[in-house]
């Protein structure tokens, strides 16, 4: 195991030599993430395959749709079991929630979607379907917005299984290791617009409060303008990020934590307020948060770390459950992390 600690800023990786046939460039790739992951939490990916025109037609649209007037958006609003779909407007969110920290409410509006595929004939009736493949609305008004967002959350999902076969390399499992437990992904993406901020925020408020991710894997798009995506160092203070243009940020969520004991980082992350002279800018981000298999089981890989189980085996389903609805709610958790289950 390497030194942690040593990363203080979110290291680039070209994921180009992974795509190469023979092991040397997989084995190259996974031990870069491998310390990513290690020692920060987050890396960025370039040579990832992902066509530009399939990431410029869904930032158009995004940002054409968060201009409509709010009474458009407020007609695919998030479903009341507050599920992620549809339009959460500003100040339905607040992300310190979910680490059971109470704060003013985020300042962002968002869109959200779940799977494009169908529910597994498996969990077809049962409140799990309802919860994990609730269908996705769209806006009528905007005719290449679904399949903007479709193309893209497809793409996403692709480059998430690539990404999860060079965790299990880096983990000394076999590539294939994930692949059953998220053939049936219940993933969901989320384009955010924090718009320009007018006044001054309230004390406490920041554009996303600071949080982990509760997922496997996250992949980011962000605009790189003041006022982003900034990443905890494990001694103390924020580093921001700066992905080169064509680069998706990534980030470890806690169930990877958690299937690695912990050997993994699921790094609290924010987005800043922008400083006063950057304030008229808005800024759209789209996280891909991949999510497994409802009933993938979370069990830790004792394998290559060599410890013992510090958590119990969890069913994804359950697990997502106890930490999502306290940041939809705004309700303060009981605890001070959803991690420990
Ligand atoms: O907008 C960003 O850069 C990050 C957003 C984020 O961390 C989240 O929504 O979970
Ligand atoms: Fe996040």
């Amino acid at each position: 195991m390497s030194q942690k600690g040593e990363l203080t800023e979110v290291p680039a990786i070209d994921l180009a030599p992974s795509f190469d046939p023979g092991e040397a460039g997989r084995d190259r790739v996974a031990a870069e993430i491998r310390r990513a992951c290690e020692e920060i939490g987050f890396f960025s990916v370039i040579g990832h395959r992902v066509p530009d025109d399939v990431v410029a037609v869904l930032q158009r649209e995004a940002k054409d749709y968060f201009a409509l007037p709010l009474e458009e958006k407020l007609k695919t609003p998030q479903p009341p079991e507050k599920i992620s779909r549809g339009y959460s407007h500003v100040g339905s969110r607040g992300l310190a929630f979910s680490m059971g920290k109470e704060t003013p409410p985020d300042l962002q509006e968002s869109f959200a979607m779940g799977p494009v595929k169908p529910a597994p004939s498996a969990i077809v009736g049962t409140p799990q379907e309802k919860l994990f493949f609730f269908p996705n609305s769209w806006p009528e008004q905007r005719p290449g917005f679904r399949a903007a967002f479709e193309a893209y959350y497809c793409e996403m999902d692709r480059l998430a299984v690539h990404i999860l076969r060079l965790f299990a390399r880096a983990l000394k499992l076999d590539d294939g290791f994930f692949d059953e437990k998220v053939n049936q992904a219940t993933s969901t993406m989320r384009a955010i617009y924090y718009p320009p901020q007018e006044q001054m925020p309230a004390l406490g408020q920041l554009r996303a409060g600071e949080h982990t991710d509760y997922d496997t894997l996250t992949i980011l798009k962000g605009d790189d303008v003041p006022g982003g995506l900034q990443v905890k160092l494990r001694h103390g203070g924020w580093v921001d990020v700066h992905p080169r243009s064509d680069a998706f940020v990534c980030n470890v969520g806690d169930l990877m934590m958690r299937w690695t004991n912990d050997e993994w980082v699921s790094n609290l992350h924010r987005v800043a307020n922008p400083p006063p002279e950057a304030m008229k800018l808005g800024r759209l981000s789209v996280p891909f948060f991949h999510n497994p298999n409802v009933d993938a089981e979370i069990r830790c890989v004792t394998s290559f770390y060599g410890k013992g189980e510090k958590y119990p085996p969890v069913r994804f389903g359950d697990f997502y459950l106890s930490k999502h609805m306290k940041a939809q709610n705004m309700t303060k958790a009981p605890e001070a992390s959803a991690r420990s289950g």
